[in-house]
């Protein structure tokens, strides 16, 4: 079975179109219809489907290329123009896919799908017997709708007659899968409409689109039945029945369809109302997505914005707070220790004599003692408090003013070099710590009186060697066969 390239051409156009914008199709259509490889070929008359109800184009010029067509009264192509406004294909949408909230976005149909000029006017409506296209195309009847006096996004609503009567519509464009060769369009009106909950008058077809011999994108106007728009209830209840499939239509008349677009048109916030009436102000329309959710990607954006913003400003507060914290901690931390610090080495100042020209540095790290204290603590160093004496000099026995037991070494003077060594020495002891070395106090020393003493932590129980030769050892021994063990503790 040979299948026409007409017919391939518009199923691989079909599905172009879903991912592809509406002004590209159309620039491909005016391409190929510009480029028409049978342009000799006059245009075949297309003869609308019997309605009575509907007022239908006696004859609408349709291109007979074999592609896909966009045919329009309003914009039947007398002056050889492609279509100014064809519907819109951006988004498919595949029902069976129900909304999951009532956020709607803006419209992606623009107000101008209605019939723009008053073209129509002239196109008298027939009654015509013939329910097909004589080339297989089967026209839907189209509404032939005026809508000058209206402001955007509005529309005129049906039998108005002479009054303007505008109303914000609900525009649906919906995609007729299997459109009969002889369709009876005010039928498959009727079913929308009954399916729809509405009245047949509140349905306009307003344009088509054709995609193959039996498939139609059509273009419809819904309005409301009382009052100017859809109440968000109404309107939540078309699209749901749209997008999830509700509407049953007689598979004979057109077959299955697929919601492409669904916009509600509203009346802009009564905010706004004023400069509504000073000019028009093209009206707040909801679009209802296809896809599984009708979140509004515009609220969608603005709330992710939002969310970001919050987040943003919560870090940066946090940020503030954690640098203020901190710098109230070092700052308080700085006002609580440095009294100390300064008392200390003001005390230090005041005790450690300054080295002045030619004198060596004291070390810092150990405590400086005066004469006065030491002298005083080892009773003037009077003689009974000699522990012993070594190879530098006498050792003393002594007390701190702050009730440390010390042994105070009175070094033999060594002379200027001496002070140095012995500084030196000072500042090497500071540094060692062990538990086998006897911790060294504090110091004094006087370059002048070439006084030089260490302050060294008292070791009690005397010396090993009165422990290994002297009275002691009797002790040890006597502790041994009484059974005190010889511990670290006993050995100084
Ligand atoms: N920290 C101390 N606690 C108790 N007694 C001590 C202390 N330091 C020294 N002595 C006593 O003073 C004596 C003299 O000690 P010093 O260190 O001056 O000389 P030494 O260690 O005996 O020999 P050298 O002079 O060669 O160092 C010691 O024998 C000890 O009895």
């Amino acid at each position: 079975m040979s299948v026409p390239a007409a017919s391939v051409t518009a199923g691989i156009l079909e599905q172009v179109s879903y991912r592809f914008p509406k002004q590209l199709m159309l620039l491909w259509f005016v391409i190929s219809v510009t480029n028409a490889d049978v342009p000799d070929v006059p245009p075949a008359p297309l003869v609308a489907p019997t309605t009575r109800n509907m007022p239908l184009p006696a004859k609408l010029p349709l291109h007979q290329h074999h592609h896909r067509k966009y045919m329009s009264p309003q914009s039947a192509p007398e002056a050889g123009l492609a279509p100014s406004s064809p519907p819109y294909y951006g988004h498919l949408i595949t029902s069976g896919h129900p909304p999951t909230s009532s956020n709607f976005s803006k419209p992606l149909m623009k107000s101008g799908s209605a019939p723009p000029d008053g073209r129509l006017e002239n196109i008298a409506p027939i009654q015509s017997s013939a329910g097909a296209i004589p080339s297989g195309l089967p026209q839907p009847p189209l509404s032939p709708i005026a809508a000058d006096c209206c402001k955007p996004d509005m529309v005129l609503k049906r039998g108005s007659g002479d009054d303007c009567h505008c109303v914000y519509p609900i525009k649906i464009d919906l995609l007729l899968l299997n459109v009969s060769q002889n369709p009876n369009w005010k039928l498959f009106l009727e079913e929308l409409a009954s399916e729809l909950g509405l009245r047949v008058s509140q349905i306009e077809l307003i344009n088509f689109y054709v995609l193959s011999l039996s498939r139609l994108n059509i273009s419809m106007d819904i309005t409301p039945h009382a009052g100017i728009s859809f109440s968000a209830v109404d309107a939540s209840a078309i699209n749901s029945s749209l997008t999830m499939h509700k509407v049953r239509l007689d598979p004979t008349l057109v077959g299955d369809y697929h919601l492409l677009n669904i916009t509600w048109f509203k009346p802009p916030p009564p905010s706004e109302a004023p400069l509504a009436s000073a000019s028009p102000v093209a009206a707040p329309a909801y679009h209802f997505p296809a896809s599984t959710s009708l979140s509004s990607p515009s609220k969608g954006h603005h709330s992710n914005l939002t969310l970001i913003l919050g987040i943003g400003a919560g870090f940066l507060f946090v940020a503030i707070l954690f640098v203020l914290i901190i710098c109230l901690c070092t700052s308080h931390r700085g006002k609580t220790e440095a009294p100390p610090l300064v008392t200390e080495k003001r005390r230090v100042e005041d005790k450690v004599p300054v080295a002045g020209a030619g004198s060596f540095p004291h070390p810092s790290s150990m405590r400086f003692l005066t004469y006065e204290e030491l002298k005083e603590a080892t009773n003037n160093f009077e003689a009974a408090s000699i522990l012993g004496e070594g190879g530098f000099g006498r050792v003393f026995k002594g007390v701190l003013s702050d009730g440390t037991a010390v042994a105070i070494k009175r070094l033999t003077s060594g002379g200027q070099q001496g002070d140095k060594e012995f500084l030196v020495e000072v500042e090497m002891l500071s540094r060692l710590h062990h538990r086998n070395l006897v911790k060294l106090v504090g110091y004094y020393s006087n370059r002048d009186s070439s006084q030089n003493l260490l302050c060294y932590e008292l070791v009690p129980n005397g010396s090993l060697e009165a422990w290994l030769h002297g009275i002691h050892y009797l002790f040890l021994l006597s502790g041994l066969v009484f059974g005190e063990p010889l511990n670290e503790g006993n050995l100084h």
